[in-house]
């Protein structure tokens, strides 16, 4: 027998396991690294988060993932290119996984498993292209070769976790529906779930016990994607609108707002995914020429998208929930900072609770990589994730790719 595969039986059978999560989100601002103890598998999963840290891409990095992120600035894409940063990124993971691991005095060997998102650089759910050869096909491509992490840090490492998902009928995305399934439901409240990252997404948790199947994850449309674009494009040197300074000092513009609500995205049924390539540069270019407010103070504009990131969110749970949906709302994300998109949700959603994920024992900038890490725990120790009946596209897989160290 293959060495590491009797070293991936004996992980499977032990009581805990020691995950390191990795994700690198839409915003491309750095690789979040947690590493975590995971007890037990199933809806009897207990979390230790052990560390946690965000390791900062730099401009070199940035650049070179925006050379084919979201098909490029120019649309054109080159095939070498891609071809040469899928490993490179990979590289690139595993030396930030062994830096975070010489900080924490912690050894490779004393890790099980290498829990990998990768880096998405295309997200094509079939109601997102229109491409004659592949209508009705849903693809997503993350790029991080696993491979190159487990030679690297000679961990035993899973990867590449969306396609099993697309496999057996889903979008590939989103996937936090599993991990918060098997985390964060309670007896006590049911619970929405918000994740404000590059693109906003929310996981809605009926009570235990309830019928289980009610529970799913969708996105809502951008969370800062187009905030982060628009400050970029004027201010090179800002990654973000810290704070959103910049937009609490704007107001919303009415018509531009309502131009960009316009989008199909927003009233198509739950659940859906989407991305940067849909809430671009050009959809907000299209909707400024449209209503001429091409010349819109950029305070202006930053408090318009902040308002319509929250009215997706809003507009999406009062799809599923009626006028005024009354629900435990704790958040995620980087969003999750922003005081302007806080308020505009609070505004929106009026009769929600709202904390942070923190009340629910999980750190929200931490969260995203938590959730790679249970489901290769579950991938090894568990079953195929079973939500309910498996309905509402989250069917019941197990995911994650098995790269061995040698
Ligand atoms: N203090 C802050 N004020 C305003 N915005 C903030 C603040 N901190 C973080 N953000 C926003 O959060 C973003 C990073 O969020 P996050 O790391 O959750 O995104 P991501 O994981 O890349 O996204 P996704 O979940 O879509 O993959 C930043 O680019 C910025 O827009
Ligand atoms: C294709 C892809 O990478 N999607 C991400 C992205 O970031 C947020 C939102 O869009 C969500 O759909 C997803 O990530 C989270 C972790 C998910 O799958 O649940």
């Amino acid at each position: 027998m293959n060495p590491a595969l009797a070293r991936l039986y004996h992980i499977a059978r032990q009581p805990s396991r020691r995950i390191i999560g990795l994700m690198s989100g839409t915003s491309l601002d750095g690789l979040d690294v947690v590493l975590c103890r995971l007890y037990g598998h199933g809806p009897d999963t207990r979390l230790e988060l052990e560390q946690f840290a965000t390791v900062p891409y730099d401009e070199d990095v940035r650049r070179r993932v925006r050379q084919v992120f979201a098909g490029g600035q120019t649309g054109q894409v080159s095939l070498e290119y891609l071809t040469l940063l899928n490993p490179w990124l990979g590289r690139l993971h595993a030396d930030m996984v062994l830096d975070c691991l010489r900080q924490w005095q912690v050894e490779p060997s004393e890790v099980d498993l290498l829990a990998s998102h990768g880096q998405t650089v295309y997200h094509a759910p079939a109601h997102q292209h229109q491409h004659p050869d592949f209508l009705g096909q849903n693809a997503t491509l993350q790029l991080g070769d696993g491979d190159q992490l487990a030679v690297r840090t000679g961990i035993i490492t899973l990867s590449d976790f969306r396609q099993k998902h697309i496999a057996a009928g889903g979008e590939g995305a989103p996937l936090a529906a599993y991990g918060d399934y098997l985390l964060l439901s309670s007896a006590g409240e049911e619970r929405l779930l918000l994740n404000l990252g590059g693109i906003a997404n929310f996981t809605y948790l009926p009570r235990t016990g309830q019928d289980s199947s009610m529970a799913f994850s969708t996105d809502t449309g951008p969370g800062n994607t187009l905030l982060d674009a628009t400050v970029r494009a004027h201010y090179p040197t800002l990654a973000y609108d810290e704070d959103g300074r910049l937009a609490a000092a704007g107001t919303v513009h009415s018509a531009l707002l309502a131009t960009l609500l316009e989008h199909p995205f927003f009233a198509a049924p739950l659940p859906k995914t989407t991305g940067p390539e849909l809430f671009g540069a050009t959809y907000l270019r299209q909707a400024q020429e449209y209503t001429g407010t091409q010349a819109l103070g950029i305070e202006d504009v930053l408090a318009t998208l902040a308002e319509l990131s929250a009215l997706g969110v809003a507009r999406a749970a009062q799809q599923v929930f009626g006028a005024q949906p009354a629900l435990a709302v704790y958040t995620s994300g980087g969003g999750a900072h922003n005081p302007v998109l806080r308020a505009a949700l609070a505004r929106h959603l009026p009769a929600c609770r709202f904390a942070t994920t923190d009340a629910l024992g999980i750190l929200p900038d931490a969260k995203e990589a938590i959730l790679f890490a249970v489901l290769a725990n579950e991938a090894v120790a568990g079953q195929p994730i079973s939500i309910g009946a498996g309905r509402q596209r989250v069917p019941a897989v197990s995911m994650g790719k098995i790269s061995w160290p040698t």
